[in-house]
């Protein structure tokens, strides 16, 4: 299985559990929770991602990434917007060094990254 398959699979299971009841499902009480929730999650995650980072730790870094990367879904998945989109941005950037995608932005009208 490749890493798209997987954030396609979970993708589609994120979007049924939006209707699903939140005493038996992680993902529908985050949703009932709401966004600020969601945030507060992701940022958590973000931060033990970090930390993680920091020690070195393999195993652990992994688990923490694994966490980040399932929030952040879950996120996209608040707002409609399939994995696709973020794939595609990837996609657009891959080849373009990102010191001159800098130089590209700074020199034309604003960007979201500005
Ligand atoms: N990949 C994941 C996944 N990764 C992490 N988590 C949960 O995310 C939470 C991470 O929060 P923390 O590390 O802060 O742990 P915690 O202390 O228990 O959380 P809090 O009490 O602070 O809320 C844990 O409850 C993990 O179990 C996940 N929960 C679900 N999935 C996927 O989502 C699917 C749907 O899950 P349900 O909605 O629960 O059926 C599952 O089949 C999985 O494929």
């Amino acid at each position: 299985m490749t890493a798209n398959d997987t954030l396609f699979r979970l993708a589609q299971v994120l979007e049924m559990r939006k209707q699903a009841d939140p005493d038996k499902s992680y993902v529908a009480q985050l949703h009932r929770k709401g966004l600020d929730h969601i945030l507060k999650k992701l940022g958590e995650e973000a931060i033990e991602t970090v930390i993680a980072g920091k020690a070195g730790d393999i195993d652990p870094l992994i688990y923490e990434t694994a966490d980040l990367w399932f929030h952040s879904l879950v996120l996209l998945s608040h707002y409609n917007i399939s994995p696709d989109a973020i794939l595609a941005e990837l996609d657009r950037r891959f080849g373009l060094s990102g010191l001159d995608e800098k130089a590209q932005r700074h020199s034309s009208p604003s960007s979201p990254r500005d």
